[in-house]
């Protein structure tokens, strides 16, 4: 297919599916409006309107060739985006909202998408004042593209031991930058490979004999002239990975490099001209920029389920496949009770992680706000919820998406889907920004000392009430004697609580009594890390079901009760499967935005998947130049062979 009427491809066509358009005339509330919700206000909506038109009249947002594309170009269309919207964002003085919308309208599918994500976040919230007004012009105006070099070959997950060094001259007023072994290289970071002329590089302090542990330092990689890797700089892309091929994830080996002692990010801490190490604030300050885009990680969570519940929901009421009579129309997958259990969990929790989002931003805001007036009071509760949040959501995403995968039969497979690459996509969410079982361990740790101040009747953190509601002698008993009584959603907050509850302090006191019996308090902790990871995990009804050990395990639900909240989860999926489409409608995803044959608005899918595999570089010639080269003769030799066996 011609790229102009590859071009044409994704705009929407006035043929609707019939079945899909049945299902829209019959919703029983205002898509527009539940949109506006979704948006935040009919202004965003407006906004993102204005953007889609800015980002899809540009060919290079059409993505029309994404399917087919070598690397090199992935990498070079994801350079040319980023240089876009930087180019917008300067002209029409984007505000963060803004960058944050387009990237997305974009699929986050933009080279250098650590600038914003994290290097420009990093200095506002590491540099001092001083440094702010030498460095954020030059972030912000795009001299300096900028990554966020923190992991190594050898360790990710494990900050203290980062091997890179930064060793102060006093001689000569600078650091010195090592990667003094082959671990200690970076490794990983977002464009770091081919894009980023600077870093912010985390790396062990040193100061006259002495390490100061891990602080992060300015460091210019390349001419700002002619892009070269500077004097020492060795740096280059880690190679392709499962998706996200347009950044280059890099790694970094300084030998000797030198940088001012003013490079040295000093709002947290500072080494002065004669070479005494102040610190100031609190020790993990320096991890903020980490804080920011766990809660970051959330919003993707939302957008990636919400991408994979609208394609799986929109092709599920347009493949019809068997029939439940012999003789009967075929059924609409979406009518078999097991597709909608595959389904319409993705489409729940994409509502649900709207609103946790949204949730864990405003708590983010405020307590960003605390600290940046110099209180850290609620920086250890921020740290707890954006790790267990982003840890939960991210695990749950990977899983839903893989369903919605399944739930589209051989289709789901193909490329054109977009489903595949969704699953690809969002699949390091469960790593990047701190692996899962490692923050996931994180909250743990908060809530064991919640349960500590909850047993002696000391106060506990405002998230955490349930510890001492659900501990007292007179809490009421859970009243779900009937169908309805499933849909109390106080009824259901209470059930989540009694069953946290039970579980965090089984988990506390099962810490307790290992420390109690002798065993060193890590040990006791690796002994019984599944179950603090369970303490620190949760959703509705579905999540009960899931759960149901949890729940059957701890005096939370009788059997009946459980059952209960099975058949009302069965009932509630048939509720929302009348309103499914309507409701992944609500999306409003443009279809350049959602790039699937499947998901398409107007779905018109078959047509779609046939002119996608026109697109198929092997269909540029009728017979394949590997005819030539092997199958000729392997069909001639099997001719000749079977002559002459005709003969014998
Ligand atoms: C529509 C399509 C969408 C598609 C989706 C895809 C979009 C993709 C877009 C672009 C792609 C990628 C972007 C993502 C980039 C990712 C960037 C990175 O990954 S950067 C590197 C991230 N690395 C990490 O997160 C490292 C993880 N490890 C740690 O954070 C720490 O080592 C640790 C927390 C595990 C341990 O901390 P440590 O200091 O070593 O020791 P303790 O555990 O003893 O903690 C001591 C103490 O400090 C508290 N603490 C720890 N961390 C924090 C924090 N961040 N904030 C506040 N407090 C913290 C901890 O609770 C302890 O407190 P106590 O009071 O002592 O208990
Ligand atoms: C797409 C992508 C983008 C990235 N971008 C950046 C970036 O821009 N900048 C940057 O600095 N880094 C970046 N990273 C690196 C990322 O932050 C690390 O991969 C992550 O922190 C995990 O560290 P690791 O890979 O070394 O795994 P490790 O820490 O070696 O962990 C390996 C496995 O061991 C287990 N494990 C480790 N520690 C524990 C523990 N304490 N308890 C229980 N189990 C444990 C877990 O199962 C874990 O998956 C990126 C990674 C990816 C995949």
């Amino acid at each position: 297919m011609a790229a102009a009427n590859r071009d044409a491809f994704w705009a929407p066509s006035s043929k609707v599916n019939p079945d899909l358009a049945r299902e829209r005339e019959s919703a029983t509330f205002d898509v527009r409006e539940l949109t506006h919700i979704i948006d935040g206000s009919p202004d965003r909506t407006k906004r993102r309107k204005e953007l889609e038109n800015l980002l899809y009249s540009e060919p290079v947002f059409r993505d029309v060739g994404r399917l087919s594309m070598e690397r090199d170009e992935i990498y070079e269309q994801g350079v040319l985006k980023s240089i876009k919207l930087f180019e917008w964002s300067r002209k029409y003085k984007w505000d963060d909202d803004d960058f944050e919308l387009a990237s997305r309208l974009a699929n986050h599918d933009i080279s250098m998408s650590l600038q914003h994500a994290m290097f420009i976040p990093a200095i506002e919230r590491l540099a001092s004042d001083t440094q702010k007004a030498k460095w954020l012009p030059r972030a912000l105006h795009y001299e300096m593209i900028g990554t966020y070099a923190q992991t190594e070959l050898g360790h990710g997950t494990n900050l203290m031991e980062l091997e890179t060094t930064a060793t102060f001259d006093p001689e000569r007023n600078e650091f010195i930058m090592n990667s003094p072994t082959v671990t200690s290289m970076k490794w990983w970071p977002g464009a770091l490979g081919k894009s980023s002329n600077t870093a912010i590089v985390l790396a062990q302090l040193i100061v006259k004999g002495k390490n100061h542990g891990l602080h992060p330092f300015l460091v210019p990689l390349r001419s700002m002239e002619d892009h070269t890797p500077l004097p020492g700089i060795s740096v280059g892309d880690i190679g392709p990975k499962m998706a996200l091929n347009c950044i280059d994830n890099g790694f970094l080996i300084m030998k000797n490099v030198r940088i001012p002692r003013e490079n040295m990010f000093m709002k947290n801490a500072e080494v002065t001209r004669d070479g005494r190490f102040i610190s100031r604030g609190v020790d993990k300050a320096n991890y903020a920029t980490m804080v920011l885009v766990r809660v970051k990680i959330t919003r993707w969570a939302f957008e990636s389920l919400s991408d994979g519940a609208t394609t799986a929901v929109r092709y599920s009421v347009v493949r019809r496949q068997s029939s439940l009579k012999p003789g009967e129309r075929e059924l609409q997958v979406l009518d078999y009770q097991s597709q909608q259990y595959k389904v319409l969990p993705a489409l729940a929790a994409s509502y649900a992680f709207l609103m946790t989002n949204r949730s864990l931003h405003r708590l983010y805001d405020s307590v960003h706000a605390d600290i940046m007036a110099g209180n850290t009071k609620l920086l250890a509760e921020l740290h707890c919820q954006s790790s267990a949040l982003k840890a939960y959501m991210s695990e749950v995403v990977v899983q839903l998406l893989e369903l919605c995968r399944q739930a589209c039969g051989g289709h789901g497979y193909l490329a054109s889907s977009g489903i595949g690459l969704l699953c690809a996509s969002s699949a390091p969410l469960v790593t990047v920004e701190g692996e899962n079982s490692v923050l996931y361990q994180q909250a743990a740790r908060y809530l064991m000392k919640q349960v500590a101040k909850a047993v002696v009747g000391d106060p506990v953190a405002s998230g955490f009430q349930y510890l001492l509601t659900q501990s007292s002698s007179d809490r009421p008993d859970i009243r779900i004697q009937n169908l309805a009584d499933c849909g109390n959603l106080d009824t259901l907050l209470q059930v989540y609580q009694r069953m946290a509850f039970s579980v965090v302090t089984g988990a506390a006191r099962k810490l307790q009594m290992a420390i109690e019996s002798g065993v060193e308090q890590h040990v006791a902790w690796n002994n019984n890390m599944v179950s603090l990871i369970q303490a620190a995990r949760f959703y509705a009804l579905h999540g009960i079901a899931k759960e149901a050990g949890y729940f059957l395990a701890t005096p939370t639900l009788t059997p009946d009760q459980f059952e209960l909240v099975r058949a009302a989860e069965l009932q509630a999926m048939a509720k929302v499967r009348h309103d499914a489409v309507p409701l992944v409608d609500a999306f409003d995803l443009h279809d350049i935005c959602l790039h699937s044959a499947l998901g398409c608005y107007d779905g018109n899918v078959y047509e779609r998947l046939y002119a996608l595999a026109q697109t198929s570089s092997l269909n540029k010639t009728q017979v394949h130049p590997a005819y030539y080269k092997h199958i000729r003769g392997l069909v001639k030799d099997g001719q000749k062979q079977l002559r002459q066996q005709s003969k014998l």
